[in-house]
C-alpha cells in the first residue's frame, strides 16, 4: 500500500506533468488538424505560424516566411481580431474572415500566464474558400452565406427605396401666387435641420410636402419616416416612437422592437396629426427634440438620434395650447418654422394644373385611358367648397373616371360626385338614406358592399361636419381614432 502522503505529495506532480503533456499534444493536433494556425504575442506581434498556414502567405502577399512571422498581426492580416481578443482577453470561439486571401472560419483563444494575466493568442483556421470561390473546404457553408448575404442586401435595398420619398418640392402642383410663396418658403427650410411645422386643413398636402423638403434637404439620402399619430391607439404610441428594449415583454415582443426614431436616424421623421399626441407623451417626446436621445420602453439606456422633425396638423394648436389640451413648451419648440399650406377653395386658379395632374395619375394607378374636363366640368368645380381640399379633388375625379366612359368629362357627369366625396352633412344627420342600399339604378347590391358604401358615407359625413379632424369624427362616430384610420386606409387601398 501506498503512503496515502506521499501519493498526495506526487499527484499533483503527475497530473501537472499530464496536463503539460496534454496542453502540448492538444497544441500538436490542433497546429496538425486545423489548416493554419498561428501564435501571437502580447504586443500583437506573429511568432510562430504553423506548416499549413505557410500555404495562405501567398496569397496574403508574402513570399517568405520571414517577412511575415515577427511583425504585428494587423499590418499582415486585413481584417483581423487577434489584437482585440489579446487586448479584451475574450476569447472568439467561431468567426467568418474575409479579407483578400480569401474567408475563413476561424477561432481566435487568448493565452494566460499562470497569474491569468494574458500573454497573446492563438488563431486557427478551420475552413477557407479563395475569393474567387474555386477552391477551399467551405463550399457548401459559403454557397449558404453568400445566398443570405444577397438576400439581406436586397431587402436593405428595397427598404432603402421605400423610405425614399416619391415627391420633391416640384410635385407640389400649383403655381398661384399662395403655392409660390409656400414652394419658397418650403426650399428655404429644406436646407436647414430646423424643425418644420405645417399648418392646414386636410388633404392640402401637408404629407407631400413633407417628403418635398426632406427631398430637398442634405437628409435626402437618408430614410423619411412617417407616423400618423392619430392612427396608432394611445396605450402603442410610445413604443411605436422610442422602441421596445429586447425582454421588455414576454411573447411576440420578447424581442424587442425598433422605434420611429430609431428608423429615422440620419432622415426625417414626419409626425403627422401632432395635435393628436396625448400630453404624457408631449413630454417625452420635448425630450427628445431637446436631447436628440431616445430611451426605449424597458431599457434604462438612452440611444443617440439624429432626427430631423416635420411635425403636420390641421388642428389649431395655438388653441389647444390656450385651452391645455397641448403643451405651451412643445408648441414653441416645434413652431419653429411654420408653414401654412392653402386650402383648394383660396387657390382656385390652381384647379386646371391639379386636375390635370391628377387625372393623370389616376389613369397610371388604373389603366383606364387620359381623361380631361370640359370647360363647364372646371367651373362646377370652381364652385365648390372642397372642404376635403385635394383629396377630395381626387375622389371626385376618380369616381367620375371610373363611371364614366367618355374622354371628355363634362359638368352633367362630374355632378354626382362633386360634393358626394364629402357630404356637407350636419352632425345630427345620418348619411343611412335607404338610397345607399341600393346601385345608381336602384338595384340590390350585395350585402357586404352596400355596409362599406354605408360606412364611407358616414365616414366622409363626419369629416366634413368636423372640418377634417379625425379624432372628433371618430368620436362622433363611436369608434375609435385607431379603428376610423383603417377604414380610411381600407377604402384608399382598395381605390389604389
Ligand atoms: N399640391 C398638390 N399637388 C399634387 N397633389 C397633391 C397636392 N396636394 C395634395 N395632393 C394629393 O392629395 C392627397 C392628399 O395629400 P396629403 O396626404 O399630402 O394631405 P394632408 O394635408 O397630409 O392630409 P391629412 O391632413 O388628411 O393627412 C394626396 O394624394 C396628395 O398626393
Amino acid at each position: 500500500m501506498s503512503d496515502p502522503l506521499r501519493t498526495s505529495a506526487i499527484l499533483p506532480q503527475h497530473a501537472e506533468a499530464v496536463l503539460r503533456l496534454a496542453a502540448q499534444s492538444m497544441f500538436e493536433v490542433f497546429a496538425r488538424t486545423a489548416l493554419g494556425m498561428m501564435v501571437v504575442d502580447r504586443q500583437h506581434r506573429i511568432v510562430w505560424i504553423s506548416d499549413g498556414y505557410k500555404h495562405f502567405l501567398p496569397a496574403l502577399g508574402f513570399e517568405h516566411e520571414s517577412d511575415f512571422v515577427g511583425r504585428p498581426i494587423e499590418e499582415v492580416v486585413p481584417n483581423t481580431m487577434m489584437n482585440q481578443v489579446i487586448d479584451s482577453g475574450r476569447p472568439i470561439v467561431l468567426d467568418l474572415l474575409t479579407n483578400k486571401a480569401g474567408t475563413f472560419l476561424v477561432s481566435r483563444l487568448p493565452l494566460r500566464d499562470e497569474a491569468g494575466e494574458v500573454l497573446g493568442a492563438v488563431g486557427l483556421v478551420w475552413l477557407n474558400e479563395s475569393p474567387d470561390h474555386t477552391q477551399g473546404t467551405m463550399q457548401p457553408l459559403m454557397a449558404k452565406f453568400s445566398r443570405l448575404h444577397k438576400e439581406l442586401d436586397e431587402a436593405r435595398r428595397e427598404l432603402a427605396a421605400q423610405r425614399r420619398t416619391k415627391y420633391t418640392i416640384a410635385s407640389f402642383i400649383g403655381s398661384s401666387a399662395a403655392v409660390m410663396e409656400v414652394k419658397r418658403q418650403a426650399r428655404r427650410v429644406a436646407g436647414t435641420d430646423s424643425t418644420v411645422l405645417l399648418l392646414g386643413e386636410t388633404g392640402t398636402g401637408k404629407e407631400l410636402m413633407a417628403q418635398g423638403i426632406h427631398a430637398g434637404g442634405h437628409r435626402a439620402a437618408g430614410p423619411f419616416i412617417g407616423v400618423n399619430i392619430a392612427a396608432i391607439p394611445e396605450s402603442l404610441l410610445e413604443a411605436e416612437f422610442f422602441g421596445v428594449a429586447p425582454g421588455a415583454f414576454t411573447g411576440a415582443d420578447r424581442k424587442g422592437r425598433v422605434g420611429k426614431f430609431k428608423l429615422a436616424d440620419g432622415g426625417t421623421l414626419f409626425l403627422d396629426e401632432i395635435g393628436d399626441m396625448p400630453l404624457p407623451l408631449q413630454a417625452k417626446l420635448l425630450r427628445v427634440l431637446q436631447e436628440q436621445e431616445v430611451e426605449p420602453v424597458g431599457s434604462n439606456k438612452v440611444e443617440r438620434v439624429d432626427v430631423r422633425i416635420i411635425a403636420a396638423t390641421s388642428r389649431n394648436l395655438q388653441a389647444m395650447v390656450a385651452e391645455g389640451a397641448f403643451r405651451a413648451d412643445l408648441y414653441y419648440r416645434l413652431n419653429v418654422l411654420p408653414i401654412r399650406l392653402p386650402a383648394l377653395r383660396d387657390r382656385l386658379s390652381d384647379l386646371d394644373a391639379l386636375a390635370d395632374h391628377l387625372l393623370d395619375d389616376i389613369g397610371r394607378r388604373t389603366g383606364l385611358t387620359h381623361r380631361s374636363l370640359s370647360d363647364d366640368a372646371l367651373e362646377l368645380l370652381a364652385q365648390h367648397d372642397w372642404p376635403g381640399n385635394i383629396r377630395e379633388l381626387r375622389n371626385a375625379l376618380e369616381q367620375a373616371c371610373l363611371m364614366t366612359d367618355e374622354l371628355v368629362l363634362t359638368a352633367a357627369q362630374l355632378q354626382r360626385w362633386v360634393g358626394t366625396a364629402a357630404p356637407a352633412l350636419g352632425a345630427t344627420e345620418t348619411a343611412a338614406t335607404p338610397g345607399a342600399t341600393m346601385g345608381s339604378e336602384g338595384a340590390v347590391k350585395p350585402l357586404p358592399q352596400a355596409v362599406a358604401e354605408l360606412e364611407a358615407v358616414a365616414i366622409k359625413a363626419a369629416l366634413t361636419a368636423t372640418g377634417g379632424n379625425k379624432l372628433a369624427a371618430a368620436r362622433m362616430l363611436g369608434i375609435s381614432r385607431a379603428t376610423l384610420y383603417e377604414k380610411l386606409a381600407l377604402s384608399s387601398a382598395v381605390k389604389g
